[in-house]
């Protein structure tokens, strides 16, 4: 079942057309991350869901029920949705109990109860529904939306680059904060991001957007390992690209000879992830394997590095190092080969 669905989705502003035909199914109680470059449209289609923006043509159903379409156009607050915005857009002159129950009846008899529940389910303490929001850090804040974008209990939650104004340590706590949150609730979720990582690991389906089209969704290990073309793939993740030759289902380039699915002959890209990419120092006794090339530096992150290399044929390629892993020397002569099967694209 699908809780949120957009088709055909014709939206831009004044003369320009910014979606071109946009078709998106988000499953029931799953999370959904648009990814794509700035400026693609991602925020446009969130807008066109959340009734903000009147597209050109197509159709919104939310929940199974049409919310946009032929002569049809429910107003954002009926629609069932919850929009938390990329830097929350709390009002300011109100307390942060007052910014989350903004959107409950203000006789209602449960509206104390439903304020203590959702502090609790975003993980704020009680004692910050007095203060009012600049008395909060960035990711407080980023909860206090939450938790009002959850009061009326929607079926559906869009997301606007939620995370994107935190640094790097905070957005990680908040990031699971929301996602237990939103678990918690059982709410389907529609997330716009830059951020891979932050897609590849919230979201159970990830949509690649660009210039205005969608140009694959899928699980986040179908869209790394099995990008649909060369845009995606380079999108998604680090790429390395030697050029080869491919003929028969083989393709041949400096890092040797390979099975590829692609049915593309001849001259060819061929691209893979640097995690596939094994090097060996070459004055190891024994390995005579691989691709033989120079280290030219190292990325160093910690949990892992890059090593970039110069393989002896001009190519420019980059292998992951794991944790642990014995970082290799500017200058050192290594040998790269290749693990799993590789991606080829016509040059
Ligand atoms: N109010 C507006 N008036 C005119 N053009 C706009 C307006 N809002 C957005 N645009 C243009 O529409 C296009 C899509 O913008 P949109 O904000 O949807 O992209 P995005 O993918 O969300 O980008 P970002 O990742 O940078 O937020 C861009 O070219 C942008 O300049």
């Amino acid at each position: 079942m699908s809780e949120l669905k957009a088709e055909g989705i014709v939206a831009g502003h004044g003369a320009t057309t910014v979606l071109h035909g946009v078709d998106l199914t988000v499953p029931a109680g799953s999370t959904t991350a648009i990814l794509g470059p700035s400026g693609c449209g991602k925020t446009t289609l969130l807008r066109v869901i959340a009734g903000f923006h009147r597209p050109d043509a197509g159709r919104v159903v939310v929940a199974d029920r049409d919310v946009f379409g032929a002569g049809l156009n429910i107003a954002p607050e009926h629609r069932g949705l919850g929009y938390v915005a990329q830097e929350g857009a709390l009002f300011p002159h109100l307390s942060v109990a007052d910014n989350i129950t903004f959107g409950l009846r203000r006789g209602d008899p449960g509206r104390a109860t439903r304020l203590t529940e959702l502090l609790d389910l975003v993980g704020l303490p009680r004692e910050v529904a007095g203060r009012s929001p600049d008395q909060l850090s960035g990711g407080q804040q980023q909860r206090v939306a939450l938790a009002r974008a959850l009061a009326r209990r929607p079926r559906v939650v869009l997301l606007d680059e939620p995370f994107s104004s935190l640094d790097a340590g905070l957005r990680a706590s908040t990031r699971r904060a929301v996602a237990d949150a939103l678990a918690a609730e059982g709410v389907t979720v529609l997330m716009v991001t830059h951020d891979q990582d932050e897609a590849l690991s919230f979201a159970d389906q990830i949509v690649v957007m660009d210039a205005g089209r969608i140009l694959q969704a899928g699980s986040p290990l179908d869209v790394y390992t099995a990008p649909a073309d060369r845009v995606t793939a380079g999108f998604l993740g680090d790429l390395v690209t030697v050029v080869g030759r491919a003929h028969d289902g083989r393709v041949e380039s400096a890092l040797g000879t390979h099975a590829t699915d692609s049915a593309a002959e001849g001259a060819v890209e061929v691209a893979l992830r640097p995690e596939q990419i094994v090097l060996h120092s070459a004055d190891q006794p024994g390995i005579r394997t691989g691709a033989f090339g120079t280290v030219r530096h190292c990325d160093y992150f910690g949990h892992d590095a890059l090593v970039h290399v110069a393989l002896d044929d001009g190519s420019e390629i980059a292998a992951r190092l794991g944790a642990g892993g014995q970082v290799p020397r500017t200058g050192e002569r290594v040998t790269a080969s290749v693990t799993g099967s590789v991606l080829t694209y016509p040059l």
